[in-house]
């Protein structure tokens, strides 16, 4: 058995490769300067006895955008305490609340949890405008400046309420600021006009990293993440980048495959990490390209299964019609040869069968989960057009997808196909 014992050589502290902020949160962001002064002069106000700016800070996943908020919360905070200011900041995560009612109630938990501690349990029961008042009386009971950041806050789609009611606040002893975090572009659009005008008092928006600054975001995390990796100079840079166990092209390969891709720090991050786990597999000197490599694509194949799990179980019927097609190598295959197949499955597991055009719409919306790919095709002269379709992922990946899903345990199915293939 394999010792746990064994040194590595290449890795000194593996949790900063990891892009979650509970194991690792970066101690600056200079690839965000303008958009951290931006909001260090809306929260400026707090520092002169007055109210801060409430904000609306948007930009893709993956920016620093909590973490840019939660650094300049923090540096207020220090200044707050060593001043004497009374200042509370409330973070609040509202991914999975999807409407106002469901994040006034980690609202009231939240708050509670700022001032006793954690443990409260979210109130239930309540009316929203109940749940207002708690959150109202919960504010009173702080008093002083509150800077409330509602992160993901698009998770309330277009119920907006408990925005509208926020941004109305008025209590005595209390000035209050709010921060809103989105990753939707549409969602500051969509907002009621008041609510727009008042949260969006300060916009912030995080454009996409480039590939230079995904590669000095990797070159901070790897000179504390990996051994005999340093900064030569004072500006920690990626130019000024030296590694033992780094090869030239790891980072730059990394940042470039990120940056093509959405720009997302996040990302880039886990990839680094990937492959430097790919190289502890093998026991290697240095994490080079080709575990770069291996490690986006071991991250696509991951995501293709994820892809197919979430699919429903008429989709994943219409999955494995093409997929049979393709191992019998009669792909690209027309919409009536794959639904005399889908019928086929659907008899044999049990499936009740849906009409050719609903099954034309399951095969449509794999198109667009980018699971299936469709080819228009005339059919001869005055005979109209024709659409094929074909597996856009290798056959042994659906294969193996709908294999492992648990959720289409049709063995006998994925086994059939198997046997065309080998
Ligand atoms: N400029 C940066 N320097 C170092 N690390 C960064 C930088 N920007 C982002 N990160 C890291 O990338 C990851 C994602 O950052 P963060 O959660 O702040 O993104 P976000 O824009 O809020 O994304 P989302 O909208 O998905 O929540 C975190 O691990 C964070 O530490």
């Amino acid at each position: 058995m394999e010792s746990f014992e064994a040194p590595t050589t290449i890795v000194d502290d593996i949790d900063v490769l990891k892009p979650d902020p509970q194991t690792y949160r970066p101690t600056e962001l200079p690839e965000r300067e303008d958009e951290l002064s931006e909001l260090h002069m809306a929260l400026r106000p707090v520092t002169m006895g007055g109210t801060p700016h409430n904000c609306l800070i948007y930009g893709p996943t993956g920016q620093g955008k909590t973490v840019g908020v939660e650094l300049k919360t923090r540096q207020l905070e220090v200044w707050a305490t060593e001043n004497e200011v009374d200042l509370t900041t409330v973070h609040v995560r509202c991914k999975g609340c999807d409407s106002s009612y469901h994040v006034l109630r980690q609202l009231v938990k939240d708050i509670r949890e700022v001032r006793r501690g954690p443990g409260e349990d979210k109130p239930t029961g309540y009316q929203r405008k109940t749940l207002v008042e708690k959150v109202l009386e919960e504010l009173e009971k702080i008093g002083g400046t509150i800077i409330l950041v509602l992160d993901e806050i698009d998770a309330i789609g277009d119920d907006d309420y408990v925005l509208y009611e926020l941004s109305r606040v008025d209590i005595d002893n209390v000035r209050l600021g709010l921060v809103g975090i989105t990753n939707d572009l549409q969602f500051r659009s969509n907002l009621d006009a008041d609510v727009r005008s008042s949260l969006g008092q300060r916009e912030i928006h995080f454009s996409p990293y480039t590939a230079g600054d995904l590669k000095n975001i990797l070159a901070r995390r790897t000179v504390e993440a990996l051994h005999d990796t340093y900064f030569d100079g004072d500006k920690e840079l990626y130019r000024n980048l030296n590694s033992d166990v780094l090869t030239n092209d790891t980072i730059p390969l990394t940042a470039a495959l990120s940056a093509q891709d959405t720009g997302d720090a996040r990302q880039a991050i886990r990839l680094l990490r990937y492959a430097c786990d790919i190289a502890l597999e093998e026991d290697a000197e240095q994490i080079g390209e080709d575990h770069v490599r291996a490690a986006k694509s071991r991250i696509e194949t991951q995501a293709t299964k994820q892809g197919i799990l979430s699919e429903t179980v008429q989709r994943k019927a219409a999955l494995t019609a093409v997929t049979e097609a393709v191992a019998e190598e009669q792909a690209p295959a027309g919409t009536t040869d794959l639904y005399r197949r889908y019928c086929r499955i659907c008899e044999q597991i049990g499936l009740e069968k849906n009409s050719q055009n609903t099954f034309r719409e399951k095969l449509n919306d794999l198109t667009h989960s980018n699971l299936l790919v469709k080819n228009r095709h005339g059919r001869g002269r005055g005979k109209g057009m024709t659409n094929t379709y074909d597996l856009s992922i290798g056959l042994d990946l659906a294969v193996e997808g709908l294999e492992e899903d648990e959720t289409w345990s049709y063995d006998e199915i994925t086994e059939e196909i198997r046997e065309k293939i080998e």
